[in-house]
């Protein structure tokens, strides 16, 4: 990675009083309030802000291999690299990652990945894009990695799953049917709930948060919960009580993309209350 290139975050602010800031490294969204001093979006005070380091909370980009789902490094290597801004208004920015040397070493395909993130009074979209530049078909996963900002884990409710079929990844790769219609978080939970539905809602005391998706056909919750939340190294003492991930992804289906072809797929997250 290069170290002379910034890593200044961009900030946009919305005439609704929202705001949010997006670092370079990784086109990764930092933060997002909707209204002054209420933080939506977790972010571990012993993140790692070093070249080539993943940042832990935010909204990471992951691209092109969800998780361990493939032989590149987990997670893929979108959320690792410098991003190109190629445009900035007061309320929205839009970067580019294109494939390169390092790149193709790791995946010997040729991409444009684009990210734009629009503010919006009590909204922030996140949309990816990616466009096959070469001329051979390629295949990958991807998600937005969205780290929620929660006031107590233990307390939160999700909507919206229930009927889903789901991959319970603490147990290998058994399936199982969503039988909750408002999941709790209890202990480590790590699934990707397949076809998921395009919205679903956040409970929090008293904040709802709507969470949107489309172009993405998975979605994926994780909590490390406190032995494994303990065991990384860049979350902060009980960081896991703080945070919940409830992130658009493309995993149980991967997307193919034909020479010259182009996807893309976004998630909106909508401050109710
Ligand atoms: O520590 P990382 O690489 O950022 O990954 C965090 C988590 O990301 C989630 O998306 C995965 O489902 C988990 O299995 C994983 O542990």
């Amino acid at each position: 990675m290069n170290a002379t290139l910034s890593r200044t975050p961009v900030v946009l602010a919305h005439a609704s009083g929202a705001s949010a800031a997006i670092d370079p490294q990784g086109a990764h969204v930092l933060s997002w309030s909707p209204t002054a001093g209420d933080e939506r979006l977790f972010l571990s005070e012993r993140s790692i802000f070093a070249d080539g380091v993943a940042i832990r909370g935010g909204v990471p980009v992951i691209f092109p291999q969800f998780a361990g789902e493939g032989p590149l490094p987990k997670h893929g290597f979108a959320r690792n690299r410098h991003w190109q801004l190629i445009e900035q208004q007061a309320h929205s920015a839009r970067w580019q990652l294109q494939s390169d040397a390092q790149t193709l070493a790791l995946w010997p395909h040729r991409f444009t990945c684009e990210l734009a993130v629009t503010l919006a009074d009590r909204e922030l979209l996140i949309e990816l894009s990616v466009e096959n530049t070469d001329s051979q078909s390629q295949t990958f996963t991807a998600a937005l990695h969205s780290y929620l900002r929660v006031g107590e884990i233990g307390d939160v409710r999700i909507e919206g799953l229930q009927g889903l079929r789901y991959r319970d990844s603490t147990q290998g790769t058994r399936e199982f049917d969503e039988a909750a219609a408002s999941l709790a978080i209890a202990g480590e939970v790590d699934r990707i709930y397949f076809d998921a539905p395009a919205s679903l809602r956040l409970r929090d005391g008293e904040r709802r948060l709507r969470i949107e998706q489309s172009g993405f056909v998975d979605t994926v919750v994780w909590n490390p919960g406190a032995e494994r939340g303990a065991a990384l190294a860049d979350l902060e003492a009980e960081g896991f009580r703080r945070m919940l991930c409830i992130e658009a992804a493309t995993v149980g289906r991967p997307v193919t993309l034909q020479p010259g072809q182009r996807w893309s797929g976004s998630q909106r997250l909508v401050a109710e209350r």
